[in-house]
């Protein structure tokens, strides 16, 4: 497997980024060890050391770099990021349990308003008959 494919993963590049002498990026899902363009990057080194570790895509885009730049970079990638993807959460969240209890309680104040009106009218029936 070429070098480039190796699969990497977010908490490999928090590994990596440890180390403050290096320059790890993320551009479009792939990671590059920018460390020896450093020197040589047109755009200065201090804009590639604020992203080390870090997901770099909308910055790269932002300068919209050149075809040239784009081959440049392909000598530096050392990998392709490896998305974990969240697992799906089958509980009930908070807000979906709110809205099961919103839905119960219409009918419960439709049922108490109904038994209230029965209650009055009948009450005014039975008053009305007695007098
Ligand atoms: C391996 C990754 C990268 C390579 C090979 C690369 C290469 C280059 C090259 C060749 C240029 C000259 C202009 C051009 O040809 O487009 C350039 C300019 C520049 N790059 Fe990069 N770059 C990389 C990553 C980044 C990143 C991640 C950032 C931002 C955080 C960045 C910011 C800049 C800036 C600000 C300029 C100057 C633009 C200007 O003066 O108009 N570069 N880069």
């Amino acid at each position: 497997m070429a070098s480039t494919d190796k699969l990497v993963t977010m908490s490999d590049i928090a590994e990596l980024a440890k180390d403050k002498d290096k320059c790890i990026i993320i551009v479009d899902d792939k990671v590059y060890d920018v460390t020896k363009f450093l020197d040589e990057h047109p755009g200065g080194e201090e804009v590639l050391k604020e992203q080390h570790g870090q997901d770099a895509t909308t910055a790269f885009e932002d300068v919209g770099h050149s075809i040239d730049a784009r081959q440049q970079m392909i000598q530096f990638q050392i990998g392709q990021l490896q998305r974990v993807r969240a697992p799906v959460n089958t509980t009930t969240t908070p807000a979906v349990a709110a809205t099961s209890w919103t839905k119960l309680i219409i009918p419960i104040v439709i049922a108490v308003s109904a038994v209230v009106i029965y209650k009055l009218i009948a009450g005014q029936m039975g008053a009305s008959s007695t007098s």
